[in-house]
């Protein structure tokens, strides 16, 4: 809650920055340092000890393996500090990271009802930041494992993290809370928090562009593994817009699923659209968008497709390998948010700018070679560093 104080007293939370399937992470205060800092505590389901690379929680350790391996990257989040709180749930994993900025996904859609793009060059900036922090993965024998829009944050520039409670709030604003009250009207009891707290609107950020850099941060390890010690029972869990097909049919998620995921982010950076989407969040509707994308899948697969795909048409033409269809899909112009009618978002696209051809035909050959059924068929990251559409 705001106003907590952990580890005896040293961390004392200030605001609320965001939430996933397995954490909420909260703006901190490291009181030994007086600095702000981001407070990742996981739900205590998430926190049980089996989920660990020598005994550290794998969030915690796969990173510090990374920093090891590539001192001087800053591609990778580091981890301060790490402990145990015990609750009224059990026992929750507490991690102490650099507090960083919004995601790239929460300008592509959080912005309203509109969608916006970043710009050319930051896009294929952040996109090559993403790409060569994979290859370093791959290279030194990781899967990342979990590698969406959602998980690279953009970093806040230095002096933020000096900033006292008052500019905090004065910058981000004063964290909006309301209490929880049971349907039934009894207590909620100990399990229950006492209030909700919103997090922070990362569109502040954007609107204030010099609060951040346009460097970027991987932050998520909760999914990812080392080749070499691959986990027992691992169970794939990105997002079904990032999933590969191998991992939709066998459960499988190595090296080259990380390659279809960035392919996927790439396509939604650049764009502001979801490569593969879906409306209700059902496996079926993104299976059936890579269907109507890349044609029938292989056999095997096809063969075990079940009744949710028969209504899928087998014979469609695979479109990206025509390189047609990523403009009919909206690569060309998403509109710019505009708040209240007045002010475009600094770092988003200009109306009306439409993705010049010689990119289209460059973007559509580096995804194509990315977006393939076949894992192997698909090019390796020290490929996808090297090709010219990062460097347009
Ligand atoms: N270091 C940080 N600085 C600022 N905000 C952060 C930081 N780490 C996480 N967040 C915020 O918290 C959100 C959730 O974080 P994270 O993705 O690590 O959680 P998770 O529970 O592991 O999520 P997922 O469901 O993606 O696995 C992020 O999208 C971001 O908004």
């Amino acid at each position: 809650m705001i106003g907590d104080e952990l580890a005896q007293g040293r961390y004392r939370i200030i605001h609320k920055l965001g939430y996933g399937g397995f954490s909420t992470t909260w703006l901190a205060r490291d009181q030994h340092k007086n600095i702000l800092v981001a407070l990742k505590a996981l739900r205590a389901s998430a926190s049980v000890e089996t989920d660990t690379v020598d005994g550290t929680i794998r969030d915690v350790a796969i990173p510090q393996k990374l920093h090891s391996a590539l001192p001087t990257s800053d591609l990778f989040r580091q981890v301060y500090d790490s402990f145990v709180v015990e609750g009224p749930n059990g026992l929750h994993g507490i991690l102490i990271l650099p507090f960083a900025g919004p995601s790239i996904h929460s300008i592509l859609m959080e912005s309203l009802d509109e969608r916006v793009k970043l710009p050319g060059d930051l896009g294929r900036k952040v996109a090559k930041q993403m790409a060569i922090a994979l290859y370093e993965m791959h290279r030194l024998g990781f899967v990342n494992g979990d590698l969406t829009t959602s998980n690279v944050l953009f970093r806040v520039i230095d002096p933020i993290l000096g900033w006292s409670d008052a500019e905090v709030y004065h910058y981000l604003g004063d964290p909006l809370t309301d209490e929880v009250k049971s349907t039934s009207g009894d207590p909620c009891g100990p399990h229950v928090p006492r209030e909700l707290v919103q997090p922070v609107d990362h569109l502040i950020f954007f609107e204030q562009t010099l609060l951040l850099q346009e460097n970027i941060v991987v932050i998520d390890f909760g999914q990812s593994y080392e080749v070499a010690s691959p986990p027992k029972n691992y169970r794939p869990g990105t997002k079904m817009n990032y999933t590969s097909p191998e991992t939709f049919y066998e459960d499988r998620a190595g090296m080259e699923a990380d390659v279809w995921a960035l392919g996927c982010a790439i396509y939604e950076i650049r764009t502001g659209y979801h490569l593969f989407t879906m409306f209700a969040g059902d496996r079926g509707e993104i299976l059936g968008e890579i269907f109507r994308t890349l044609g029938k899948p292989p056999d095997a697969w096809w063969e075990t497709k079940g009744e949710e795909w028969t209504e899928q048409d087998p014979t469609r033409p695979c479109s990206i390998h025509k390189g047609v269809s990523l403009a009919a899909r909206g690569i060309y112009d998403a509109p710019v948010y505009v708040k209240d009618g007045l002010h475009p978002l600094p770092i988003t696209e200009v109306p009306d700018v439409r993705m010049d051809e010689k990119e289209v035909v460059l973007l559509v050959d580096l995804l194509e070679k990315m977006i393939r059924y076949q894992p192997e068929e698909r090019i390796t990251m020290e490929e996808v560093i090297k090709h010219p559409w990062f460097n347009m």
